[in-house]
């Protein structure tokens, strides 16, 4: 029985990638690792059947045998360790893949989420219009530091790695904002590794989830 990973079965998104299963699909894609999709309603996401995978009731978990987990960045992580081809081999290198895979998770995507987030449940706030250029400004400093560091460089670390993947994956949701165009070097790294195949076919398969609903 194929390994499952769990999704929304109409992503709010309308299709554009940005709901967290999208990441754990393009590790698989990365990864040629075959796997099967169970689709949940919000609903079904707060039922006991599914706290069971994921004690906060969200998507996506991954569930591999008797092996059962929650949260993206781990998913990515345990899929990158048990197959070739998302971590360099050596033990340097490979530790430093990971810890930009924390940095995506842990230092880039908290400001793109606290501004995307303050949009959906503030923006009718009178507070709103005062805070926004503040979340912006959070988000433009880690963008420009992330630009600093990748210069002309194709990916963060040499070859591309589940760090890479993890960064574009929060990089993605700033598409829409207008903030990834002030840095043309962050703007083409994302290009890249969206016009990679596997993020292709990951990108079409959660998309036709949307289209099918
Ligand atoms: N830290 C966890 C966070 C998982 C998470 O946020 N899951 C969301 C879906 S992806 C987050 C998301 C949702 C929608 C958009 N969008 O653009 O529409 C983007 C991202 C979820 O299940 N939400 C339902 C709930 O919390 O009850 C992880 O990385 O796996």
């Amino acid at each position: 029985m194929p390994p499952i990973l769990t999704a929304f079965a109409t992503s709010p998104d309308r299709g554009q990638g940005l709901a967290r299963d999208m990441r754990v699909r393009w590790a698989l894609e990365e990864l040629a690792v075959p796997y099967d999709v169970q689709l949940l309603s919000f609903t079904e996401m707060k039922q006991p059947a599914h706290l069971a995978r994921s004690p906060f009731g969200q998507i996506p978990t991954w569930q591999d045998g008797g092996r059962l987990l929650f949260e993206s960045g781990a998913i990515v992580l345990h899929l990158a360790e048990q197959h070739p081809g998302l971590l360099p081999a050596d033990p340097a290198a490979r530790m430093r893949a990971i810890m930009w895979m924390f940095a995506a998770l842990n230092t880039v995507e908290p400001p793109i989420v606290e501004r995307s987030m303050a949009w959906v449940l503030e923006r009718e706030q009178p507070w709103y219009a005062q805070r926004l250029p503040m979340l912006e400004e959070r988000v433009r400093t880690r963008l420009s530091q992330l630009s600093a560091w990748l210069g002309s460089a194709s990916w963060l670390e040499g070859e591309f790695s589940a760090g890479d993947l993890m960064m574009v994956s929060v990089l993605l949701r700033l598409k829409s904002s207008g903030l990834l165009d002030e840095h043309p070097q962050v703007v083409a790294y994302v290009a890249r590794a969206t016009q990679r195949p596997a993020y292709q076919r990951a990108f079409a398969a959660q998309l036709a989830v949307f289209q099918n609903a």
